[in-house]
Order: structure tokens, then C-alpha cells, then sequence
């Protein structure tokens, strides 16, 4: 188990600045997901706590020891990645002992060890088998494995399921969910994907440009996202923003925070648009509607309207949300809020 921690860490390539005087503590046990968009910075954090790639300036800290000098080997850290790095050449069992041989662990604890791993993430049937013939989930399960072998306090792991097919994925989600209760170990796991993130995190780091825009459990990042960024970058159809047209200041609310009907109900904000696009994905249905030079995509259980039809969109005063000029989200507590939410209504 270990704790990670970064004080004032910057990290450059050839004087640009990737990672600016970041700050940040992950906690001993916890399920931690790195997400924001390519080119943020994921990789290069992870790539800093495995040592793989040390940062310019500042620390990195396990269990609180600088770990600045100690070569990646010997930090208790192991990395898993989209691309596995499993060797084709050798057995399932071969790959995964393959660790434990380089580290001259003997016979007899290799074999226990192997056992045991490949039983918790269910191989024990493919021992015997190359990696050829087995399927995308179970090599990246031989990749997990081969990780695990290592007993690490951490695990870092680097878009891992991102080669496999959506349900497969899926599926994987609630396999490492399930590894990590087992385990309970320091998990840091580096996604483009929010919904990975949303579904897994105990806690979702969100980062952009090499800053961290929001750390927080995936409720609270999507229910009080801290400024507009954060806002639209979590959520499926992404959160609605728009110009309130005083201040400089936006507003925004989530698709499914909508109401749309045939008749007004004397929701705070109403407005009568028309539908654009209308996409029915099963459970659900995702409307584009139209309202002067703005569009809005709204979700909807119901599947109650066509394209070109007229209705109305309302949405309820609590599941409004403003937005400074700067991106900073404006709390219900700030006294300007109302004025906000009574400029909205008066449209
Ligand atoms: N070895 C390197 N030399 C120069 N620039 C680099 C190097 N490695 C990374 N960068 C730059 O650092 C920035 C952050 O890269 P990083 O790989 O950490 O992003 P990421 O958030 O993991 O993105 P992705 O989701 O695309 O993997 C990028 O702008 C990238 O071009």
C-alpha cells in the first residue's frame, strides 16, 4: 500500500513546460483515474511516479520518502499498458513467471505465486496456452497478471483497455473494479475516456494543459464541476453552456436536467424551440432542438417527438449552473446567482 504525492513537480520537454508546479496527493488504497483530454500531461505523471521519466524540478514522493533517486525497479510501482508488452513467444505461465525468474524468486514461490494471481483474474485454464490464442480480454488479463506477480504498492496503468472492443471494455471495468476491492492497493489509472473514469474512480483527477482543473469523487465532479472546463468535459452529451447575456457571464444545464413537452409547464426557464436531430439509442432518446441562433441536445426516457416539430424546453431553477467569464463556476451561495437565475427567466 503507498500513498503518492507530487509537491511543486515541473516537468519539461526541450524548455516547454508540459507540467507546470503541479501539487497533488493520491491516496494510500484509493482507485484514482488521471482523465482530460490528448496531450494533457497523464502520461507524464505516471511516467514520473514509475520513474520511468523523472520530472525537472519539484518532488515525487511514495509513502512519503522522496523517491527522486530510486531507480523505477526498486519503488514499488508496476505499469500496465494498452499494448500489454506480453511476449508472444511464451506460455501464459512463462509470461507471467517471467518477472519473478529475472528477480531469482525460487522455484517453489514462482509456482505459488502464479497460481494464485492467475486464479484471482481467471486464467488458471490458459496457463499453458501462447498469447496468440487467446483473446483481447484474457491478454490483457496476462497483462494484469504479470503486473500483479510483483505484489506492487502501486499500480499504474496506462489506457489499458483502450484496445479492446466496447464490451469487452466494459466488462473489464468491472473486472478492475473488482481487482482493486480485492487487492486494495494504490491503484493510478490514466484515461482520455470520462466514462472510464466516472465508473471506476474513487477519486477523478481532471486535467488540462498540463494543470489540474478539478480532483474530486465522480458525484461531486458532476454535480459541482468547479468551472466550465470540468463541465463539459464530463457528462455524455456534455453539459449545455450558453451566453446569459449579462457580464460576460454563461449559463449551462445537463441534457437530462430538461424537460421538453407540448405545452409550457411554468418551468423557471422556458423556451420554445424546435427539434433539430433526434437520435433513439434504446433506453433513451438524445433531441437537438433549435431556439434562435442556439441549439441545445437534451435526453429523454420518453421518444416523444419527430424532427421539425415545435416544443417546448424547460429547465428547473436548482439544475441551473452560471460560469464566470473566466470558466469559474458561480456557487448558489454567491448573492449574484439569483440575479443570474432571474435574468435567465426574464430571457
Ligand atoms: N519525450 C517527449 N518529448 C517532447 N515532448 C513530449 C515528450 N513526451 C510527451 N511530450 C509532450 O508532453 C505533452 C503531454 O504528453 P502526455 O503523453 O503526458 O499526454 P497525455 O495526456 O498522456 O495524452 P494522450 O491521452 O494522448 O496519451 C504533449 O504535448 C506531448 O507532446
Amino acid at each position: 500500500m503507498a500513498s503518492i504525492e507530487f509537491v511543486k513537480v515541473t516537468k519539461s520537454f526541450d524548455k516547454h513546460d508540459v507540467i507546470k508546479d503541479l501539487d497533488l496527493k493520491i491516496e494510500d488504497g484509493k482507485f484514482t483515474v488521471l482523465v482530460g483530454p490528448s496531450g494533457c500531461g497523464k502520461t507524464t505523471l505516471l511516467r514520473m511516479i514509475a520513474g520511468i521519466d523523472p520530472q525537472t524540478s519539484g518532488s515525487v514522493l511514495i509513502n512519503g520518502k522522496d523517491v527522486t533517486k530510486i531507480p523505477p525497479g526498486q519503488r514499488g510501482v508496476a505499469m500496465v499498458f494498452q499494448n500489454y508488452a506480453i511476449y508472444p513467444t511464451m506460455s501464459v505461465r512463462e509470461n507471467i513467471e517471467f518477472g519473478l525468474k529475472n528477480n531469482k524468486v525460487p522455484k517453489a514461490e514462482r509456482t505459488r505465486l502464479v497460481e494464485s494471481i492467475s486464479a484471482t483474474v481467471g486464467l488458471t485454464e490458459y496457463l499453458d496456452r501462447k498469447p496468440s490464442t487467446l483473446s483481447g480480454g484474457q491478454r490483457q488479463r496476462v497483462a494484469l497478471a504479470r503486473a500483479m506477480v510483483k505484489q506492487p504498492s502501486v499500480f499504474l496503468m496506462d489506457e489499458p483497455l483502450s484496445n479492446l472492443d466496447a464490451k469487452l471494455r466494459v466488462q473489464m471495468r468491472i473486472e478492475l473494479i473488482e481487482l482493486h476491492k480485492k487487492l486494495g492497493t494504490t491503484f493510478v489509472y490514466v484515461t482520455h475516456d470520462q466514462v472510464e473514469a466516472m465508473s471506476m474512480a474513487d477519486t477523478i483527477v481532471l486535467m488540462n494543459k498540463g494543470l489540474i482543473q478539478q480532483e474530486a469523487p465522480p458525484e461531486i465532479m458532476y454535480q459541482k464541476p468547479s468551472n466550465k472546463f470540468a463541465a463539459e468535459f464530463i457528462g455524455v452529451p456534455p453539459m449545455n453552456i450558453d451566453d446569459l447575456g449579462v457580464e460576460g457571464i454563461k449559463f449551462g444545464f445537463r441534457p437530462e436536467s430538461a424537460v421538453l413537452s407540448n405545452e409550457p409547464s411554468g418551468q423557471h426557464f422556458s423556451i420554445r424551440g424546435v427539434i433539430a436531430t433526434r437520435e433513439m439509442l434504446g433506453s433513451e432518446t438524445v433531441y437537438q432542438v433549435k431556439y434562435k441562433n442556439s441549439s441545445y441536445m437534451i435526453k429523454c426516457i420518453e421518444d416523444n417527438f419527430t424532427v421539425d416539430q415545435d416544443a417546448y424546453l424547460e429547465v428547473a431553477p436548482n439544475k441551473m449552473f452560471f460560469f464566470e467569464p473566466d470558466g469559474n463556476r458561480i456557487g448558489e451561495e454567491d448573492a449574484r446567482f439569483n440575479n443570474y437565475l432571474e435574468a435567465l427567466r426574464r430571457g
